[in-house]
């Protein structure tokens, strides 16, 4: 088996994962999307091939169509008029990109943040995988998503893209850590809640949809926001987030002792992001939060979420923002399905 070397221990860049894809270690069912890869990241795509199953699992020592084999409720074909996703069920994807890592690389996978956005869970399985999202040293197999949408149902098509993978050569140091803050005083709406019932999120529709459908806008009672248990929030940081170009961050959720809350789902933030460099200045984090049991009071500034910076393993040809990205810049913002509210 080949192994890869890496100027130093760290996120692989856009560059990287160029010569991974030229190297047939990162391989796909169709040929690759100009936008695919990111500056840090490789999106994945949803193949035609799809299960509801009857609940979520690992694979164990199996391989993951095995198991489906004893979980399915029945098969799906995804079609290039779309499928939907019922909310509060889950399903299984295979997805088109495949993988035999190199010696020295392990990869990770979160949801995009746009997928986070729409309260939309989503897991990668491999064969044998012992966790989610975490992809072995010299994996050689299949990829798979487990796709649970909580608030709103989704529409997908072959090719839609609900997650990314992260590779990581060597074990980086983690370089910081910074508290995030929630805002509850950058304007009259402070944030904004899913509403139940509400249509069909289509996943490739980008400014498709009117935002007072899926969401109410919120405002503050005594200087305090009373989080709903089962309610689904969106959010945004009290800060401005900044990424240097040559690290990426991950938002970790805080720990639950400071409060019966999270902050979810998606929090890969790029090399690039928030920076003067790549024109971002001035940019928040957009912040995915639910309650668990009880109802909770968020007051402005409470911490309700960290950043983990750690070192790519050298700058990326192309920065955040700089080609078609929907976030830089950002306040408190719907995701990019949405029109401006
Ligand atoms: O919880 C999160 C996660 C990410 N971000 C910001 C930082 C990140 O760099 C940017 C874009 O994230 P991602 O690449 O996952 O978004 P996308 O859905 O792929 O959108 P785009 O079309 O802009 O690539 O959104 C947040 O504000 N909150």
């Amino acid at each position: 088996m080949s192994s890869f070397q890496a100027p130093r221990p760290g996120i692989l860049p856009a560059q990287s994962i160029e010569t991974l894809i030229a190297t047939g270690a990162i391989t796909s069912d169709t040929s690759f999307d100009h936008d695919q890869v990111q500056p840090a990241s490789l999106d994945l795509r949803l193949s035609d091939q799809a299960w509801r199953v009857r609940a979520s699992f690992l694979p164990g020592r199996r391989k993951v169509e095995e198991r489906i084999a004893d979980v399915a409720m029945h098969a799906i074909e995804i079609t290039d008029a779309g499928v939907v996703l019922e909310k509060g069920c889950v399903y299984i994807v295979r997805l088109q990109e495949r993988l035999k890592l190199p010696q020295g690389l392990i990869a990770r996978a979160n949801p995009k943040s746009s997928t986070g956005r729409v309260d939309v869970f989503v897991r990668l399985l491999t064969d044998q995988g012992a966790s989610f999202d975490d992809v072995a040293e010299g994996y050689d197999g299949p990829l798979y998503m487990e796709v649970a949408p909580q608030t709103f149902s989704i529409l997908v098509r072959p090719g839609t893209r609900l997650n990314q993978l992260r590779l990581k050569a060597g074990d980086p140091p983690k370089l910081e850590t910074r508290s995030v803050g929630v805002d509850l005083q950058g304007g009259d709406i402070v944030g904004f809640r899913g509403r139940r019932h509400a249509g069909v999120v289509d996943l490739d529709h980008i400014d498709g949809h009117d935002p007072r459908d899926f969401w109410e806008p919120l405002t503050l009672r005594r200087g305090e926001l009373l989080l709903d248990p089962g309610e689904f929030y969106i959010l945004a940081s009290s800060d401005d987030v900044e990424i240097p170009v040559d690290q990426a961050a991950e938002m970790t959720p805080i720990d639950p002792s400071v409060g019966e809350f999270r902050v979810h789902y998606a929090g890969f933030f790029d090399p690039g992001f928030g920076t003067d460099e790549a024109h971002g200045a001035g940019s928040k984090g957009v912040l995915e939060v639910r309650t668990h049991d009880t109802p909770f009071l968020l007051e402005h500034g409470q911490i309700v979420a960290r950043l983990v910076y750690e070192p790519l393993t050298e700058r990326p040809s192309r920065l955040y923002g700089e080609s078609g990205s929907h976030y830089q810049n950002q306040g408190l913002k719907l995701s990019k399905h949405f029109r401006v509210w």
